[in-house]
């Protein structure tokens, strides 16, 4: 089944939302497949974000991102990139809706709290990228009642 990365950012660990975010993704229905808490270096925040190096804010987008220890995750169920990226909410905050997780806890969009794989294609790489040592295979006894 689809799987996604996601990242709870430094912001998100500090200010005590890795509960409350690993929640919304748990009560939804989706399955957790991977989880660690991290600190990154900067050569390994520059490859997760290389596409974004020729923008203006990379650095301190680069900086943020090792700030402090970061909360890595795959999630995996039908859809989950794209809801996925439905329940992070739009990338500036301000623009974010309510009930969101941006919308819902973050101001600046250099604090956005989280981050989620774009695509499948990027959420593969992502996966690869942060999970060399792979992910835990399992299926949850609730399956059956998730889904048809
Ligand atoms: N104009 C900006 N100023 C400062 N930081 C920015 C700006 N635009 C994006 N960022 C930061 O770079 C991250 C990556 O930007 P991108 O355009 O890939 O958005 P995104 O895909 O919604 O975010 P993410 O990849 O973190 O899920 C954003 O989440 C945000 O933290």
């Amino acid at each position: 089944m689809e799987q996604t990365f996601i990242m709870i950012k430094p912001d998100g660990v500090q200010r005590g939302l890795v509960g409350e975010i690993i929640g919304r993704f748990e009560k939804k229905g989706f399955s957790l497949k991977g989880l660690k808490l991290v600190s990154v270096d900067r050569p390994f925040a520059e490859k997760h974000y290389a596409d974004l190096s020729a923008k203006p804010f990379f650095s301190g987008l680069v900086d943020y991102i090792i700030s402090g220890p970061v909360v890595a995750m795959v999630w995996e169920g039908k859809g989950v990139v794209t809801t996925g990226r439905k329940i992070i909410g739009a990338t500036n905050p301000a623009e974010s809706a309510p009930g969101t997780i941006r919308g819902d806890f973050a101001i600046d969009i250099g604090r956005n709290v989280i981050h989620g794989s774009d695509s499948v294609t990027s959420a593969t790489k992502e996966i690869a990228l942060w999970f060399p040592e792979g992910i835990v295979s399992w299926q949850s006894s609730a399956h059956s009642w998730i889904y048809e």
